[in-house]
């Protein structure tokens, strides 16, 4: 009797996959990021010319809860960006990577995270989670130094945290992810 209760609860208490879109600039090191979480372990990447989608599975840290993610991980070359709308609706969460190795290109991921905070409908529900990728390499600004830069502090309204992490390394990978578990569960 039990095992069908239980077998009934987890029928009705079904919940779809989290949908994560990870977007950012081109080198940012998106989906070296996602087949470390994924692999764990570091891959050789080509630039992404269409998008690569991937499950992954963890366990929310908090409260053990099994969640599964739908990835997304789309190119970030100027020219494909156009597309990545075709990919907003339904998303919970938004993995925004920087390579913060790249100092040149900070006002650039500014100026496009700012408008998918402001101007995607489909995504004013999604949490947002940035990276600041390559934090491996000496040259890498640190997440302070980045918050800073991206002024994401005037999005009140917005569940959003901003954490360092390398796809070279792993560090802070898992962490992350926990990160958005957790926030989503809550939500
Ligand atoms: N040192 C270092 N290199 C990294 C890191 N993450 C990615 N890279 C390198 O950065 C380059 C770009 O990585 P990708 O993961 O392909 O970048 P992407 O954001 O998916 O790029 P697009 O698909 O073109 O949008 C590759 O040479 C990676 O090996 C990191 O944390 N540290
Ligand atoms: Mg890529």
């Amino acid at each position: 009797m039990g095992q069908v209760l239980t077998g009934l609860w987890s029928i009705f208490s079904f919940k779809r996959p989290y949908k994560l879109l990870i977007l950012g600039l081109n080198n940012a090191g998106k989906t070296s990021i996602l087949y470390h979480l994924q692999l764990g372990h570091t891959i050789q990447t080509q630039p992404t010319l269409g998008g690569n989608t991937e499950k992954l599975t963890i366990t929310n840290p908090s409260n053990q809860n099994t969640i599964t993610f739908t990835c997304w991980d789309l190119g970030g070359q100027e020219q494909l960006r156009g597309a990545w709308s075709l990919y907003y609706e339904q998303t919970d969460a938004v993995l925004f990577v920087v390579d913060a190795a790249e100092p040149a290109r900070f006002a650039t991921a500014k100026t496009i995270l700012h408008k998918l905070l402001t101007e995607e409908p489909e995504l004013r529900q999604s949490i947002l989670l940035v990276l600041a990728n390559k934090q491996d390499l000496d040259s890498a600004a640190s997440p302070a130094e980045l918050m800073e830069v991206l002024e994401l502090g005037k999005f009140k309204d917005r569940t959003w945290t901003l954490m360092g992490c390398s796809a070279a390394t792993g560090e802070s990978l898992n962490e992350a992810m926990n990160w958005i578990a957790e926030s989503l569960d809550n939500r």
